[in-house]
C-alpha cells in the first residue's frame, strides 16, 4: 500500500541558462513519483549556486522559517548539490535534503527490473553516496542498498567509522562492476549475432513517457511475431515516468514482407546523473548502432521543445550523434494538431493509438531503412530451390516465371543481398 505523501519543498536557482519554469515542473514530477508531495516552491536569480549554502544567506533564512511554519521535513533542491552544500542547507534548514540526482536515483532503483538494470542502478547509486556520506539522506540511502548497514545517525559519527562505510561501499562497487562485466559478455555476443541478422536497426528514443514503448506495442501487435495472439511479447507502458530501464529489441514484419528490428529504450529527463548516463551506455547500445532513430515527442506537452532540447543533449552525451532521425509528434490526439501528417522528409505528426498514424509511420520508416533496394532480375536452377526459399521467406516476389533450366524472379534486394545472391542475378 502506497503512504501518504511526505510534504517537501522544491527548491532552485534561476542562473543565466537555466529554463527554470520547465526544470521545477519536472522536478515536481520526479518527486511525485518518488511519493513526495510538493507544497511550495523557493527559487531565487543568482548568477551561480552558492558554494557553501547554494542559496544567498537570505534565502535560507526564508525557507528556515518555512520549514516551521509548513511542518516540512524535506527539501528537494534542482541541482546536483555539494556534499558539503547539502551539510550545511541540512544543518541551516534543520530538514533533509535532497538533490535531483538524488530523487532520479530513487525512482530508477525502484524501476529496475532486470539483473542489469538493477547492478547499474545500485552502482550509481553508491557512487552518489560515496562522498555523501555524512548526509543525512545517506542514512536512507544506506538501509535501501545495504551499503552502510545504516550504521551512523549522528553527523559526529568517528572517522573509524565513516572510514569503514567507505571501505565496504568501494569493495561492493568493485564487485558489482565485475558481476555487470560478466553479464555484458553475454550481451554483446548477442548483440553481435543480430548484426549478422542483416537486419536493418531502427531505435526508439526520446524523452520519459513521450510514447516510445506504446508505440512499440501497437507496432508489434500489428507486425510481431505471431502479432496480437501473443502478448509475452509486448512491453511495459504506463502513465509513469521511467516506466522502461531496459532495452527490448523485436523483429518486425511487414504485410510486403519487409522486416526490421525495433528496439525500445530508457527515456531521458534533463539533468540525467552523470553516473548513471555512464551505467546505462551499454544499454543504449541499440541506440548509438541503429540505422534509423525515431525521436519520439510528447508534442501535447506545452514543454515539449524544452524536452527534445534534452533528448538531443542527452544522445550527444551518450555518443550517439549523426545518426539519420525521424521526429515522431506523438499524442497529437491531445492537441489540435492535424494527424498523421508527414511534415517534411525528417518528421510526422502522430497518434500511437491510431491505425492510419502507424501505417503513416511505417511508410517513412520503410523510405529510409530500404532506401537501398532495387529492383533485380534472378534465375535460379532448379536444382537451389533453398536459395528461392530463403528468398521467398523474406520477400514478396514482383514476377515469377520460368524456363528450362530454373526460375526467373524479379524482387527487391537490398545492396547487402545483392552481393549475397550476385551469382544469380542476371
Ligand atoms: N493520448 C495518447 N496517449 C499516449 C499516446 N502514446 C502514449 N500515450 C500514453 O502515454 C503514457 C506513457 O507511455 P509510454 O509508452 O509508457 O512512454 P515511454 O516513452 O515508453 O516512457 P518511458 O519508458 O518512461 O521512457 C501511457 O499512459 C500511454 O498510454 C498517444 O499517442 N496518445
Ligand atoms: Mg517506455
Amino acid at each position: 500500500m502506497q503512504e501518504t505523501p511526505r510534504k517537501v519543498f522544491l527548491v532552485g536557482l534561476t542562473t543565466s541558462q537555466a529554463n527554470l519554469t520547465y526544470e521545477l515542473e519536472e522536478l515536481g514530477n520526479l518527486a511525485r513519483a518518488n511519493n513526495l508531495d510538493p507544497v511550495e516552491t523557493f527559487t531565487q536569480k543568482l548568477e551561480r549556486p552558492n558554494p557553501a549554502t547554494y542559496f544567498g544567506k537570505g534565502k535560507v533564512e526564508e525557507i528556515s522559517a518555512a520549514v516551521t511554519t509548513y511542518d516540512v521535513d524535506m527539501i528537494v533542491a534542482n541541482d546536483e548539490l555539494t556534499p558539503s552544500q547539502i551539510r550545511n542547507l541540512e544543518k541551516a534548514t534543520n530538514a533533509t535534503v535532497v538533490d535531483r540526482t538524488g530523487l532520479i536515483l530513487d525512482i530508477f532503483a525502484q524501476r529496475a527490473q532486470t539483473k542489469v538494470a538493477q547492478l547499474q542502478v545500485q552502482l550509481a547509486r553508491l557512487q552518489y553516496q560515496l562522498p555523501r556520506l555524512r548526509t543525512s539522506m545517506s542514512i536512507t540511502l544506506d538501509q535501501q542498498t545495504g551499503a552502510g548497514g545504516g550504521g551512523f545517525t549522528s553527523r559526529g559519527a568517528g572517522e573509524t567509522k565513516l572510514e569503514q562505510s567507505r571501505r565496504r561501499i568501494t569493495a561492493q562497487m568493485v564487485h558489482i562492476r565485475q558481476e555487470l562485466a560478466d553479464l555484458e559478455k553475454g550481451e554483446t555476443t548477442r548483440s553481435a549475432q543480430r548484426q549478422n541478422n542483416d537486419l536493418p536497426n531502427v531505435a526508439l528514443v526520446g524523452y520519459t513517457n513521450a510514447g516510445k514503448s506504446t508505440l512499440m506495442n501497437r507496432l508489434l501487435a500489428r507486425f510481431g511475431i505471431g502479432a496480437s495472439n501473443d502478448d509475452s511479447k509486448q512491453v511495459f507502458e504506463k502513465d509513469m515516468l521511467f516506466a522502461t530501464l531496459n532495452t527490448t529489441v523485436r523483429q518486425l514484419t511487414l504485410p510486403d514482407k519487409k522486416q526490421f528490428l525495433l528496439s525500445d529504450t530508457v527515456g531521458f529527463v534533463s539533468k540525467l546523473p552523470h553516473s548513471l548516463v555512464a551505467a546505462f551506455k551499454s544499454t543504449l547500445q541499440e541506440a548509438a548502432s541503429a540505422d534509423l532513430l525515431l525521436h519520439v515527442v510528447d508534442v501535447s506537452d506545452p514543454h515539449y521543445q524544452d524536452m527534445m532540447t534534452t533528448t538531443n543533449k542527452t544522445l550527444q552525451e551518450i555518443g550517439v550523434s549523426g545518426r539519420p532521425t525521424i521526429t515522431v509528434y506523438n499524442k497529437a490526439d491531445r492537441t489540435e494538431l492535424v494527424f498523421p501528417e508527414v511534415t517534411g522528409e525528417n518528421a510526422i505528426t502522430i497518434s500511437a493509438l491510431d491505425i492510419a498514424s502507424q501505417d503513416a509511420l511505417i511508410d517513412l520508416i520503410k523510405q529510409h531503412v530500404f532506401k537501398d533496394v532495387a529492383v533485380v532480375n534472378l534465375h535460379i536452377p532448379f536444382d537451389k530451390g533453398n536459395i528461392q526459399a530463403q528468398l521467398a521467406a523474406k520477400h514478396t516476389f514482383l514476377q515469377e516465371d520460368y524456363d528450362d533450366t530454373g526460375t526467373l524472379i524479379t524482387v527487391e534486394l537490398s545492396t547487402n543481398e545483392r552481393e549475397t545472391f550476385k551469382d544469380y542475378i542476371v
